[in-house]
């Protein structure tokens, strides 16, 4: 456990002490019939909070498919997805958006920001979207990715390692306990691909949360305190 933390962690849950993503031999098959492709095969995993884990692997390897059930997007059809400590697999279909909501970050490969909304408002968005009641200032994050100056400027007045600054603060609104980043260095040159994964580094632990990033870009690996291949649906270390 990290000492400083920006945020401090939910109450512990019932059923399981492990907090972050765990993946109990989850399986994915994909598609129909003689095409059907096994996405994943038997895969676990734990990553737990204040660690930041890279996934890389040869295209078509199964990389999205691990975001997509870590995500509550996909449902595997065996083995069990926990986020600190929950089961994905128990929550009905409007728990599970309420959970993904709270309590799960996505970052994308260039921002995936509103076109029309300002740098704090695509924040306060996500903020009212979760539910959640009361003030909020979205400075204090925006500074924390050094964004705070460009708070009023739409997507199309930033560039891209800031469009991907924006995509990160407004990823950990809502106090996640898990952050997935899919590629997030696709657009940017090689100094700001190392800024931004340093970036992902310092909120991992500031903000207590486990992140997991499929990458291909080799140059950011040592950012991370794990590296994973995943190759045919099954993962091993790097
Ligand atoms: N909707 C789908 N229907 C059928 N098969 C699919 C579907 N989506 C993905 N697949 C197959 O599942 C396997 C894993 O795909 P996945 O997208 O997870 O790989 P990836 O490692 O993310 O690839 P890339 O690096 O190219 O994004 C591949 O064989 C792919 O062709």
């Amino acid at each position: 456990m990290k000492s400083s933390t920006r945020h401090d962690a939910p109450a512990a849950r019932t059923g399981t002490t492990s907090t972050g993503l765990t993946l109990r031999n989850v399986s994915l098959r994909l598609g129909d019939g003689d095409r059907e492709v096994t996405a994943l095969d038997d895969v676990s995993l734990q990553v737990d909070r204040g660690e930041f884990v890279a996934v890389v692997g040869p295209s078509g390897a199964g990389k999205s498919s691990l975001l997509a059930v870590a995500g509550a997007l996909s449902t595997p059809d065996t083995g069990s997805v926990l986020v600190d400590g929950v089961d994905l697999g128990s929550l009905s279909p409007r728990r599970r958006t309420r959970f993904r909501l709270q309590q799960l970050g996505f970052v994308f490969q260039s921002g995936n920001l509103v076109p029309a909304l300002t740098a704090a408002d695509q924040l306060r968005l996500v903020r009212k979207l979760s539910g959640a009641r009361g003030p909020f200032d979205p400075t204090e994050l925006l500074r924390a990715v050094g964004m705070d100056h460009r708070a009023d400027r739409r997507p199309h007045q930033l560039s891209g390692g800031e469009r991907q600054r924006v995509g990160i603060a407004r990823a950990l609104v809502n106090r996640p306990s898990l952050l997935l980043v899919d590629e997030p260095t696709s657009a940017l040159d090689r100094q700001r691909s190392q800024e931004i994964v340093a970036l992902l580094r310092q909120e991992t632990v500031d903000s207590n949360v486990a992140t997991v990033m499929v990458t291909h870009d080799h140059s950011v690996l040592h950012h991370c305190d794990r590296v994973l291949e995943m190759e045919d649906g099954r993962l091993s270390s790097h």
